[in-house]
C-alpha cells in the first residue's frame, strides 16, 4: 500500500524522509527546483532528539567531522572593539553533548550523498499541479512528465509550492515576525574564527560567520520591518531592499554587503513562522519547514525537519503504509516539540530595537550567570514524547 512517495524539496526534511522512506522499502523520488543542491546558509543545530536520528541514520561521524564549531557570538563596536561576547556553547549545553552546529549546505550534502544511490532526485523541476483521488495523486510537473503517485510531502520550506496548492494561499499560515533575514558566501577577511562577529544599529545587525572548518566566511543581515511587499522568488528585488535597509550603516557593511550581492547563494526572507491547524490533507503532507517552521531565530529548523522526517516514515511504516494512521500519529508525536521550539525566540538579543536595548544586551552578555540560567531554563522545559524505535519488526513493511 502507498509505496511511490513524492517529495519536494532537497534540503534538510526531504533528504532524510527519503532516507528513511527508502530504508522501510518505499520507493521515494525527491523533486527539487534548484538545478543542484543549494548550498547556502549559516551553521544550523542538531539538538536533542535529532541527535539520536542522526546516529541512527549512521551519519553522526561524518556530521560530526563537518561541525562549525562555532564558539560564541562577539559583539563590537564600529572601530572593531569588543564590547561583549556570548558563549553559545555554554548557552545551549553544547560544550558537554554530542549536539552539533553545522552548516546547512554542508548537511544538506551529507543527507544527499547518504541516500542518492536508493532515491530518485530530480532537480531543476517543480510540482505545478497535483489531483487526488482514492487511489494516489496525479503530479504534473513545471518541466517533466505527468506521473503518478501514492502519497505526497511537502518539504518545500517555508514557501511551500504543496502547501499552496493543497491547502490554500501562505498568507493563513505564515506569521511575521517582524525582521528579515539575509546570508550569503563572501569573505571580507575580517572576524574571528570560530566566532559570529556582529555589530548592531538600533534594529539592525550585520555580522560575519566564521566557522572553524571553512575557509571562507558567511555575511549575515537582519533588520526589523513591517511586512514588505516583494516576491519571494525574485533575488534582484531581495537585494535591492537589503542594500537599501543598510545603506548609512558604518563598520565594514559596505563590503560585507558588496560580497553578499553578488554571491549566488544569496539567501534573503521575512523571519516568520508557520502555523498550521493540521500537516495533512488527504494523500498530501507537510514535512520540516513548510510544515512548521520556527523561523532561523529559534535555531531549531533542522532539528525539527530531521524529527519530523523520521516520525513520519516511521509511521508510514508502522501503520504498514496506510497514510491516514501514519499522518494522524506522526502529528500526534510531532506538535508538542514544534510548539516549544516556536516559542522560544532570541531576536531581540540579536538586534535589540534601541541604543539603549544594544546596551543592555552587552551588559547582560558579560554576566557569568548566563549560561546556568540557559541550564536552569532547560531543565524546567516540558518534557517531550520519546523518540519512538521504529524497526522492521514495529510494523509490516509497505507491499
Ligand atoms: C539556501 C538556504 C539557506 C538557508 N539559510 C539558513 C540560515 O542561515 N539559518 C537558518 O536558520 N536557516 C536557514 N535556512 C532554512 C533551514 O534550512 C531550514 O529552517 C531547516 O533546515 C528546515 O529545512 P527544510 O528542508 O524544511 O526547508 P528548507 O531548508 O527551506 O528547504 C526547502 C527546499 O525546497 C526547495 N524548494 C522550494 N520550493 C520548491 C518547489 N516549488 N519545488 C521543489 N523544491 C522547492 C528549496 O530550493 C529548498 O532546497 C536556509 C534554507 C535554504 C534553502
Amino acid at each position: 500500500m502507498n509505496q511511490r512517495i513524492l517529495i519536494s524539496g532537497a534540503s534538510i526534511a526531504g533528504p532524510a524522509l527519503a532516507f528513511w522512506l527508502a530504508r522501510y522499502g518505499f520507493a521515494p523520488t525527491v523533486v527539487e527546483r534548484a538545478p543542484r543542491l543549494r548550498e547556502g546558509g549559516n551553521g544550523v543545530d542538531v539538538r536533542g532528539q535529532a541527535v539520536d536520528v542522526v546516529e541512527r541514520m549512521g551519519i553522526m561521524s561524518r556530521t560530526r567531522a563537518a561541525a562549525a564549531d562555532i564558539i560564541g557570538m562577539s559583539f563590537v563596536d564600529r572601530n572593531d572593539r569588543s564590547l561583549a561576547r556570548i558563549d553559545m556553547r555554554a548557552i545551549q549545553g553544547r560544550a558537554a553533548s554530542s549536539e552539533v552546529e553545522i552548516m546547512r549546505g554542508d548537511l544538506a550534502a551529507i543527507l544527499h550523498e547518504t541516500t542518492k544511490d536508493d532515491v530518485e532526485y530530480v532537480f531543476d523541476d517543480s510540482i505545478r499541479t497535483m489531483d487526488q483521488d482514492d487511489d494516489g495523486v496525479t503530479v504534473t510537473f513545471e518541466h517533466g512528465p505527468t506521473r503518478r503517485f501514492d502519497l505526497v510531502v511537502g518539504a518545500d520550506g517555508t514557501h511551500s509550492a504543496v502547501r499552496n496548492l493543497a491547502f490554500g494561499p501562505e498568507s493563513q499560515f505564515l506569521r511575521h515576525l517582524g525582521h528579515y533575514f539575509a546570508s550569503a558566501n563572501a569573505d571580507p577577511g575580517l572576524g574571528e574564527q570560530r566566532w559570529v562577529t556582529l555589530y548592531n544599529r538600533p534594529g539592525r545587525a550585520a555580522g560575519i560567520y566564521r566557522s572553524g572548518n571553512h575557509a571562507g566566511a558567511k555575511v549575515n543581515f537582519l533588520f526589523r520591518s513591517k511586512p514588505l511587499m516583494y516576491d519571494h522568488r525574485n533575488v534582484e528585488q531581495q537585494k535591492r531592499l537589503l542594500r537599501e535597509a543598510f545603506a548609512d550603516m558604518p563598520w565594514h557593511v559596505p563590503e560585507l554587503l558588496a560580497g553578499a550581492l553578488t554571491d549566488p547563494d544569496f539567501y534573503f526572507d521575512a523571519l516568520s513562522q508557520v502555523r498550521m491547524a493540521s500537516w495533512s490533507s488527504g494523500r498530501v503532507a507537510l514535512a520540516g519547514d513548510a510544515a512548521h517552521c520556527a523561523s532561523p531565530a529559534a535555531g531549531a529548523g533542522a532539528t525539527l525537519s530531521l524529527i519530523g522526517a523520521y516520525r513520519l516514515a516511521g509511521e508510514l511504516a508502522a501503520a504498514g503504509g496506510d497514510h491516514r494512521i501514519a499522518f494522524r500519529r506522526y502529528e500526534q508525536g510531532h506538535r508538542k516539540m514544534v510548539e516549544r521550539s516556536q516559542s522560544n525566540l532570541f531576536i531581540g538579543m540579536i538586534a535589540p530595537k534601541s541604543t539603549a536595548g544594544i546596551w543592555a544586551r552587552n551588559t547582560v552578555a558579560r554576566l557569568p550567570l548566563l549560561g546556568a540560567m540557559a541550564g536552569v531554563e532547560r531543565r524546567l522545559q516540558p518534557r517531550l514524547l520519546p523518540l519512538p524505535d521504529y524497526g522492521p519488526a514495529a510494523g509490516s513493511q509497505p507491499s
